[in-house]
């Protein structure tokens, strides 16, 4: 089924041709959704851009243009209102076929990309030995998020973790293991830090009150660099603890993801410096190798170069990601790389991706973006933080959500004196749990900041994950209650709509795909959000109006119809965002 819109903008597009020409073969024809249902399903506002290049009246140009227009098959005859919008009412019967051809179909009539690219996504990548924080769950939420719906639609994903494990903070690192951990490098499991970032805190600790221990940190350096046999295995035993405690976040979210470190790109970092210098883009200053950029000045106003080698000759973040950039274009063939981090990061990736066009490492069919994204703030509007004040750990925030589903759920339980299996309430707490810290998130468009809120994100009511389960859980109720077999209902039947909180529902059930295509275009996944919030709450209102179970045939298929569909669409669209559903809640 090719989305509606597509079909109406094929045919307004005609239409501008034999209205005015072959000139206007390319003209946009400004197709969106109406704002307001008053207006219709679509509203094309061309004629109004039109007025300048065909110096005519909009409404006069919006008048030719119906005049050629031929949709009888699929809309009411098109109106003119205002200026010169041009509204579009799709018909019942064709709301009623649509719907119908795509019973039975999984995809529930979104179909696949018709050209499948190769598409990076860079997200989550924490740091080895650092705290994996708020915003690398953010990174790990969204990103998982948009690689889902990429592929859903059929691109080839490639999820890479670009993991912190390289640099100078490995020295002091390694430098305390040894000191702290002597065992660690001769026996096996010897290493028990458990919480590695008090480990780093007191690493960091010694480094700073210890002439000796620095200096054997920046031997610990210069021996990682040289991959030094021990240096090498301490580095290894770090990162392994590290990937440890990663691993259970990834595991309670159920995120997959393909971990290529910073390290995996070292031998590739000489070879972008010396590339650059055969380009003629590098530069010395006060020892450094850097490319200077246009654009980017300092705070004094003075030209800022990005640093691609230091004076000491070591490498940094962004000759890594440089080499990342390269590697991901020439070896991994990608067509369109993804990077999902803070927006405190933007500048790194726009200098980043300048000197990579300049150099001429990014062929124009490659679309490079950063997808960057606002701060989780705590209840005062500040950073987050525990009562006693310290940073919030990841593993007990998501806890803590589970934790309280679960309480929410017992007492619900108890006041229905409801029996269920601990079993039961496990799955329930922590896919309610989870499912509301990963919705709560991707429901705020990315680019602002938002207030988290254990409180609002579990409440029942709202644009919330629970909403949006309960909804499924509710329709699952029909079908248990009329014992009606869901993956078998509407076969082959006539569809009849005549209620208008039916057709509102049908109509927004079609346009999923509509959706699904605008988030692969900005990558807003709140989009896919606020749709299913929508979905539940059209089928709220149908459900409070039209009785379905009790209704006579064909009223009767034809909900059952509409209540399977909502279901369907709520489990699709959820998983796209990495959130499963429940039978019973
Ligand atoms: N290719 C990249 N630079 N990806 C993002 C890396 C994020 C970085 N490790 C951080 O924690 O801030």
């Amino acid at each position: 089924m090719k989305a509606t819109i597509e079909q109406l903008k094929k045919r307004v597009s005609a239409a501008l041709v034999a209205a005015f020409g072959d000139e206007l073969a390319e003209t946009d024809p400004l197709l969106v959704p109406a704002s307001n249902p008053k207006f219709g399903d679509y509203q094309a506002n061309v004629a109004m851009s039109l007025a300048k290049p065909l110096k005519q009246q909009p409404r006069a140009i919006a008048e030719q243009i119906v005049a050629n227009l031929d949709v009888s098959d699929f809309c009411e005859p098109p109106q003119i209102a205002g200026p010169g919008f041009i509204n579009f009412t799709l018909t019942h019967a064709y709301i009623e076929s649509q719907l119908s051809s795509i019973i039975g179909f999984a995809r529930l009539g979104v179909e696949k990309i018709d050209n499948p690219q190769r598409v990076v996504v860079d997200f989550s990548s924490p740091n080895i030995a650092k705290e994996m924080h708020v915003g690398h769950l953010r990174s790990t939420i969204i990103g998982d998020s948009i690689a889902r719906i990429l592929e859903f639609l059929g691109h080839d994903v490639l999820r890479l973790n670009h993991v912190g494990d390289w640099g100078t903070q490995f020295g002091m690192l390694i430098t305390y293991l040894r000191e702290a951990y002597p065992d660690a490098l001769t026996t096996a499991d010897a290493l028990d830090i458990g919480d590695l970032v008090a480990f780093y805190k007191k690493a960091k600790q010694r480094f700073d009150e210890d002439e000796q221990f620095r200096e054997a940190s920046r031997q610990e350096v210069v021996q990682l660099q040289a991959k030094s046999e021990d240096t090498l295995q301490a580095w290894q035993l770090l990162c392994e603890q590290s990937r440890r405690e990663f691993q259970k976040i990834y595991d309670l979210l159920d995120i997959h993801l393909n971990e290529r470190g910073e390290s995996f790109y070292n031998a590739y970092l000489p070879e972008v410096v010396a590339d650059l210098d055969k380009l003629g883009l590098l530069e010395e200053d006060q020892g450094a190798q850097c490319v200077f950029l246009e654009g980017f000045t300092n705070k004094s106003g003075d030209p800022q170069p990005l640093i691609v080698q230091k004076s000491d000759g070591g490498y940094n973040y962004a000759t890594t990601d440089l080499a990342a950039l390269r590697y991901r274009i020439d070896k991994d063939g990608a067509d369109r790389i993804i990077y999902v981090t803070d927006m405190g990061q933007a500048t790194h990736f726009a200098q980043v991706f300048q000197v990579a066009t300049r150099a001429g490492w990014i062929p124009e069919t490659v679309e490079v973006v950063h997808v960057p994204f606002g701060l989780v703030q705590g209840e005062d509007g500040k950073k987050l933080k525990t009562r006693s004040g310290e940073t919030v750990r990841l593993r007990d925030l998501l806890d803590e959500a589970v934790g309280r589903a679960r309480a929410d759920l017992e007492q619900r339980l108890h006041d229905e004196s409801r029996h269920e299996s601990e079993e039961f309430i496990d799955r329930v707490a922590e896919v309610v749990g989870i499912g509301a810290v990963k919705y709560a998130d991707l429901s705020q468009n990315r680019t602002s900041s938002y207030i988290f809120s254990y409180d609002k994100m579990l409440a029942l009511q709202g644009n919330t994950a629970p909403y949006l389960l309960y909804a499924y859980v509710r329709i699952q109720g029909i079908s248990r209650k009329g014992d009606v077999d869901f993956g078998h209902i509407g076969a082959g039947a006539q569809l009849k709509f005549r209620e208008e909180t039916e057709l509102a529902l049908a109509k927004h059930i079609l346009s999923l795909g509509e959706t699904i295509g605008a988030v692969e275009a900005d990558l807003l996944p709140n989009r896919l959000c606020q749709y299913l919030f929508e979905l539940s709450q059209k089928f709220n209102q149908f459900y409070d109006r039209c009785p379905v179970l009790q209704a006579k045939e064909p009223e009767r298929t034809s909900r059952l119809v509409l209540c399977d569909f909502t279901a369907r669409t709520l489990k699709l669209g959820l998983s796209l965002l990495g959130i499963p559903v429940l039978e019973r809640m």
